[in-house]
């Protein structure tokens, strides 16, 4: 789909009209929202407001699926009215995304901030009664939301946690101010600029051609093994934290790797998942466990990773006692399907 914007661009001293995509529209009216503190607040009068309660979104359930419900800038007023809250907290909102037509989508956590002296604990169960769903962690209900609430609410949660932790400036100690659209917070003393961040962390599924390594950490839940993950170090390359990596937790030496895809991973708090695959020489295959980082790790044949892919439900796995995989939203789970379908595909060297 595509508009006309009857935005024009001036290429070599004549202006030509360019035909703008759904896409690109939507992009430049959101890049406008982070910039203009107007205009942010212009579009949450027709917005809707997704809301949290420290830092777990409002659900409603049905069936085995959650779903995020969200407010118009009204039935909000009326909500922090009814809670006892000003309806000046509408500012510590944060932008979210938005709609095809344009509707922007904020986020709101009605306790984080808050400067009014409520007594939380009592008024959860109240607002829960009221909003007509339960406040519940992300790590629990993610896998059982569509993808597109799964990923406004991981965004969501992760830009609300990062204002909470960020409310004073390094320099100077003063209280720092965020904009409107909530992209950026300032210190008005000293006008430094803080932006939200996301650590980048590498995952990794090593292959020795006919098999693939698998492993777990002792806080994962019973019997799930996934690949091999690790935070990047300051000054490291993609790859060069790959090849450490792959040598601090299961002392090995990568001869290969091709990226894969990458994902925001909100838990415990905002990542960039750099998603690749990579190789050994068949040859040096003898896994040496860093039980500092982990717990086992070990090779798993083509048909036994295929066979868990299939029956990958947590629930009844655990259960089982047999090994089961990460649940499909995590890039984790992406990447040993790719393996299944296409184990011999030839990564570049390291
Ligand atoms: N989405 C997925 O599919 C998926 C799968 C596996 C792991 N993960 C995520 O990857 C992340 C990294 O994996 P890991 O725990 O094996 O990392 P890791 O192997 O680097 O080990 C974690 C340790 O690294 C150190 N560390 C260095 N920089 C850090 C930073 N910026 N933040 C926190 N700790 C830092 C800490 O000592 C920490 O205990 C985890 O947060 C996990 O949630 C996501
Ligand atoms: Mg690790």
């Amino acid at each position: 789909m595509s508009l006309y914007c009857g935005i024009a661009c001036r290429r070599k001293s004549f202006w030509c009209f360019r035909l703008l995509s759904t896409y690109v529209t939507k992009t430049r009216y959101l890049f406008e929202l982070k910039e203009d503190d107007d205009a942010c607040k212009k579009a949450q009068q027709t917005g809707a407001f997704y809301l949290f309660h420290s830092l777990a979104p409002l659900l409603q359930k049905s069936g085995h699926q959650y779903q995020a419900p969200r407010h118009s800038l009204l039935e909000l007023e009326r909500l922090l009215a009814k809670f006892g809250q000003d309806t000046q907290r509408i500012e510590d909102s944060v932008l979210i995304g938005c709609s095809e037509q344009h509707e922007a989508r904020f986020a709101l956590d009605l306790v984080l901030n808050s400067s009014s002296s409520i007594n939380a604990s009592l008024q959860k169960s109240e607002m829960e009664t009221e909003l007509k769903g339960s406040f519940t962690k992300l790590r629990k209900a993610l896998f059982q939301l569509n993808t597109k609430d799964a990923s406004l609410l991981t965004t969501a949660q992760a830009l609300l946690r990062w204002h909470d932790a960020h409310q004073f400036c390094s320099r100077s100690g003063q209280p720092t101010k965020k904009n409107m659209a909530g992209s950026k917070r300032v210190c008005p003393s000293n006008k430094i600029i803080y932006y939200p961040q996301m650590a980048p962390v590498v995952i990794t599924l090593v292959s020795d051609g006919t098999r693939c390594l698998l492993a777990r950490q002792s806080s994962f839940p019973k019997g799930m093994y996934s690949a091999l993950a690790g935070f990047c170090d300051i000054g490291e390359s993609m790859e060069e934290a790959v090849r450490r990596e792959v040598a601090e937790e299961v002392g090995l030496e990568v001869e290969t790797l091709q990226y894969s895809a990458s994902q925001h991973w909100p838990f415990p708090n905002s990542s960039l998942m750099i998603a690749c695959h990579a190789t050994v020489k068949p040859g040096q295959t003898e896994i040496q466990v860093n039980l500092k980082e982990l717990e086992a790790a070990g090779w798993f044949s083509h048909d036994e990773v295929a066979t868990a892919l299939r029956k990958n439900n947590p629930y009844t796995q655990q259960q089982n006692g047999t090994f089961w995989l990460p649940p499909k939203l995590a890039i984790a789970h992406q990447l040993i399907k790719e393996w299944v379908e296409k184990p011999s595909c030839s990564p570049l060297p390291a």
